[in-house]
């Protein structure tokens, strides 16, 4: 494991049965109250945007608003929010999908994707996979490119991986723990 990988994961939580029975829930707030280790997080996401000839940073509602954000000043590069549904004002396209734990719907705005967008989608947590899936046809449905996915952790027994190859459709996923 490098360095960076050690300082990430001593700054995630784990929290069991939250937000229901069986579920261990993996705490990233004592990473972000770190500077250090949200630093070098928002780094070496960036650098995977740059590698990856990203044009725009997709992050997912919430946790991956707040990842992706700095990631994307830090590549130079713009930000759109994948929200859950009813949040945006203006037109959007919306999908419905399953997560851990329930199901959900996330939009985007459609005016904020065209053709001539590589994009790259950030978020904390890869788990079943319903949710980058979603983001992922969102992406597609809106004409752009998918650059890839790159996630803090990827919660490996879950299967998220084996789920969005077809989405992916050979684009990388990046995942900086494999848990
Ligand atoms: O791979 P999946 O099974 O789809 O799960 C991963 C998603 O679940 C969590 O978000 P959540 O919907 O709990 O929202 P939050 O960020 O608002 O807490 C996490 O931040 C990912 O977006
Ligand atoms: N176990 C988990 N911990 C944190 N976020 C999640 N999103 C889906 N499953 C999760």
């Amino acid at each position: 494991m490098t360095g960076i990988e050690e300082l990430l994961l001593s700054r995630i939580r784990d929290v069991a049965d939250y937000p229901e029975p069986g579920v261990m829930f993996k705490d990233i707030t004592p990473l972000l109250a770190d500077p250090a280790a949200f630093t070098a997080l928002t780094d070496t996401l960036a650098g995977i945007a740059e590698r990856t000839g990203a044009t725009k940073v997709v992050g997912l509602e919430a946790r991956g608003f707040i990842l992706g954000a700095p990631v994307a000043v830090r590549a130079g590069l713009g930000f759109i929010p994948v929200r859950k549904a009813g949040k945006l004002p203006g037109a959007t396209l919306s999908q419905a999908y399953d997560l851990e734990y329930g199901s959900a719907e996330i939009e985007v705005h459609a005016e904020d994707l065209s053709a001539e967008d590589r994009v790259l989608v950030v978020d904390d947590v890869l788990a079943t996979g319903g949710t980058a899936e979603a983001s992922i046809q969102l992406i597609r449905r809106a004409g752009a490119e998918v650059a890839g996915l790159a996630v803090l952790m990827e919660l490996g027994f879950l299967g998220g991986r084996d789920r969005l190859a077809p989405a992916l459709d050979g684009a990388p996923l990046e995942a900086l723990l494999k848990i």
